[in-house]
């Protein structure tokens, strides 16, 4: 079954008098339980298609439904994390969390529990009462994974959420991810640059090539997974024809 279904989206932003098209005649389906990256050079509107299916941008015409109901603006249905980090630095971790939970409708008791159980998940208990500015960049963006999961969303979106990582703590968070996501199953839409990210941690990857989907690649490899599959041909293989398929749809975008 479906979770989230983009139906003929088309969007275009205003730059001046001028009126630029960045997506055009976008389909895609995710399925209950699907891991989804979105790969492709950099303005091919990745952002863009996370955004409207955050319900944070409009979009001309077209249809995002999660649940088969066609969302009207930002919901409780979907989580965000974003690279930026956007833990409110007013509030500790729990208290961000708690935050959006209360914003969601839960009961004071609720959000403590439900808080901490999520703080447990992302391995964060020790620093629950530790402010935003004592914590480093993974540890805030394990805060925001918490509170996204934390009203248990129908879909997760993430936007380059380990973007702004150094390589040894983006690692540790892509492990963390997935152990997630094997325990616990949830659909993920995730937007990235990194094509061995979007390889290790996806069921499916999603090309993009200018305003298009160029090609969608199921990816076979076993779960759960752990690092060693990186240097199976298999993982190799499908990460060099992902690569492959973004560069010649730059070339064709280069000679248009
Ligand atoms: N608010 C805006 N106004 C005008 N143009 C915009 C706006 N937001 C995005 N764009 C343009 O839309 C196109 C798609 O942008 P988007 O951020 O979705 O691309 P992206 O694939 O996510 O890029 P990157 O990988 O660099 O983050 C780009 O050409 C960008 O310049």
């Amino acid at each position: 079954m479906s979770v989230l279904t983009i139906s003929h989206l088309h969007k275009s932003f205003q730059v001046g008098k001028q009126t630029r098209e960045v997506l055009h005649d976008i389909s895609l389906t995710l399925a209950d339980n699907e891991f989804v990256s979105v790969v492709g050079t950099s303005g091919c509107g990745k952002s863009t298609l996370l955004s409207i299916a955050a319900g944070l941008e409009d979009y001309e015409s077209g249809d995002v439904q999660v649940d088969g109901q066609t969302i009207r603006g930002a919901g409780i249905d979907r989580g965000v994390v974003f690279q930026s980090y956007t833990l409110l630095p007013w509030l500790t971790a729990r208290q961000n969390i708690e935050f959006a939970l209360k914003a969601a409708g839960f009961s004071r008791a609720e959000c403590r529990e439900k808080a901490d159980q999520h703080l447990e998940l992302v391995q964060l208990t020790a620093f629950a009462d530790a402010w935003p500015s004592e914590l480093s960049g993974g540890m805030k963006q394990r805060v925001a994974i918490a509170r996204a999961l934390s009203y248990r969303p129908k879909i997760l979106l993430m936007d380059e959420p380990f973007g702004a990582l150094d390589a040894m703590t983006r690692h540790q968070m892509q492990e963390l991810l997935t152990g997630i996501w094997e325990q616990h199953r949830l659909t993920v839409m995730f937007v990235t640059h990194d094509i061995e990210e979007a390889v290790y941690l996806s069921d499916r990857i999603v090309v993009m090539g200018p305003g298009t989907i160029q090609a969608t690649f199921d990816v076979p490899l076993p779960r759960p997974r752990r690092e060693e599959l990186t240097a199976s041909p298999e993982f190799t293989d499908l990460q060099r024809q992902v690569l492959h398929t973004i560069r010649s749809g730059h070339t064709r975008a280069a000679l248009a």
